[in-house]
């Protein structure tokens, strides 16, 4: 039995810190949760683990003994490996290539492979999970679920490379699964939990606390808590992350009206091949239609069609009125049509800007561009509101988005289209990927709170739990098509297995 210990572990980035004082302990056997919120320092922690960043101040000790971890390569050799949230694969190369991608395998003699023998390998790895993917195929070709096992596969073999049992480190794996395959990877995890250590990081508690032994908790850095999963359920593990109580949103569900039946958008038999087909459907003003659906139902590619971003091939979209939807993203704003896209690392930010001209760059010029300098003063004035109601963790606004943590840019994206004075219908895809408990109840506060206003929301939600929360309207959507509607806001609430039943 080995131990990987870190001692008094500080890391600062700048003015910032991103933890301090960090003690912990990571046994095999032993799957441990780390949870906190939005910029707490769980990347952090997992870069320095990985080998990704050097702390500045305190020690890794292996069995006792203190290590450096200066580089990936350090880390594997250590048996340290990381299962990536967005994956590392390589598309247009096969499963066993990918496998053995950067470690330095029997198979491959003067540069060359040695097929069969890769292969062979790669089919030893996949079947440690159980799992029978053709080693030989493109990565590109195969379902997200399954390139999520090659990855998982990837990170295995570094169990051969070393004569020590592994660490995995695993970044919110399960937020583009269903729940059919993260029960899938539980099973894997739970396999695997007796020969290696693994941390799992994710802000979906109850799976925190379904699949670890042991929750670590961050606060701004440093360990608040630390708890058996049996001495701490999911409501104290929320309190002790957000620091408040959690309400509950169902109260806050029937309360809730829809204020009108007035449509401001009617999708009639819309069509993009190869994405979705025949699809129609009406949202009124101040209504909230959920779109549930797994990666490939058709749905994110609907969101984008709505916002001009991909041209249908059949059918119409009429907006406001208008007997036609927006041809362009340019003329969706212009129509008060805002996209939150689901990727937003490459659709939804500039990253070497700072956090105030990422906010401000949709509506810059809203406040008229006759007084240049009241105006500029005033849209900064408004970013600036959302920024503090969406509680952005950051050190000043000037300072660019990239140094900002996953779920705080996200919340920057989102007060980009808040600040839309003409705001009408806004697009939100997967909003929540990525938030922490209470940043995720903060955001649908704001969406409840503007939707009283007047606006309208169509969204495509992350778990069925937050769909059934938010919306009035439900529709479902499987290879392109819609397969149920289900009607909310009228007092029945649909059943969780009827809607994944129309999912899968
Ligand atoms: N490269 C960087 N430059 C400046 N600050 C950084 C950098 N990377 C992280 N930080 C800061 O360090 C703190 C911890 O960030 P980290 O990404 O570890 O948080 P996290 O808990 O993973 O957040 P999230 O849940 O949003 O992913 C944040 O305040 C963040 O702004």
């Amino acid at each position: 039995m080995g131990s990987l210990a870190l001692r008094g572990v500080r890391k600062a980035y700048g003015p910032v810190v991103a933890l301090e004082g960090l003690d912990l302990e990571l046994r095999v056997g032993e799957v441990v949760g780390l949870v906190g919120q939005n910029g707490s320092g769980k990347s952090t922690l997992l870069k320095i683990l990985s080998g990704l960043a050097s702390p500045d101040r305190g020690e890794i000790l292996l069995d006792g003994e203190p290590i450096l971890l200066d580089s990936a390569a350090a880390a594997a050799r250590y048996g340290i490996g990381m299962v990536h949230q967005e994956q590392s694969l390589i598309p247009n190369l096969t499963v066993a290539e990918n496998i053995f991608l950067d470690k330095a395998h029997a198979s491959k003699r003067f540069g060359l492979y040695n097929w069969p023998a890769l292969n062979r390998a790669a089919r030893l790895q996949l079947q440690k999970l159980g799992v029978d993917i053709p080693t030989n195929k493109r990565v590109e070709d195969l379902r997200f679920s399954a390139r999520q096992q090659v990855e998982f596969a990837k990170v295995l073999a570094i169990e051969e490379m070393v004569d020590r049992p592994p660490l995995i480190l695993f970044d919110e794996p399960t937020s583009l699964l269903t729940p059919d395959e993260i029960q899938a990877l539980f099973a894997q995890i739970n396999r695997l939990r007796a020969r290696a250590s693994i941390v799992f990081v994710s802000h979906r508690l109850e799976e925190v606390l379904e699949i670890s032994d042991r929750v670590v908790v961050l606060t701004d850095g440093r360990k608040v808590a630390e708890r058996t999963k049996q001495s701490i359920d999911r409501e104290e593990l929320y309190e002790l992350m957000v620091g408040r109580q959690r309400v509950d949103p169902s109260i806050q569900h029937r309360d809730r009206h829809v204020t009108g039946a007035a449509p401001l958008l009617e999708v009639d038999r819309l069509a993009s091949e190869p994405h979705f087909h025949g699809i129609s459907f009406k949202i009124g003003r101040g209504e909230i239609l959920g779109i549930a659906g797994v990666l490939g139902s058709g749905a994110e590619e609907l969101c984008r069609a709505l916002f001009g971003a991909i041209k249908p091939d059949a059918g119409t979209i009429a907006f406001n009125g208008g007997a036609s939807g927006p041809g362009s993203p340019r003329a969706a704003v212009q129509l008060g049509i805002g996209y939150l896209p689901s990727d937003r690392r490459s659709e939804g930010m500039l990253p070497g800007r700072s956090i105030t001209e990422n906010a401000v760059i949709t509506y810059g010029g809203q406040y008229g561009w006759k007084s240049w300098l009241l105006s500029r003063r005033k849209e900064r004035e408004a970013a600036q509101r959302w920024i503090r109601r969406l509680k952005v963790k950051m050190d000043k606004e000037g300072a660019p988005i990239s140094s900002l943590s996953g779920g705080n840019q996200q919340k920057v994206i989102l007060a980009k289209w808040l600040l839309g004075r003409n705001l009408r219908l806004l697009l939100l895809d997967h909003p929540s990927r990525g938030l922490d408990p209470g940043a995720r109840d903060d955001l649908f506060e704001v969406v409840r709170e503007q939707v009283d206003k007047g606006l309208s929301v169509i969204f495509v939600a992350d778990t069925i739990a937050e769909l059934l929360e938010l919306s009035d309207r439900i529709i479902v959507m499987r290879d392109g098509e819609v397969t149920a509607e289900f009607n909310p806001a009228l007092g029945a609430l649909p059943r969780e297995e009827d809607i994944v039943a129309a999912m899968v």
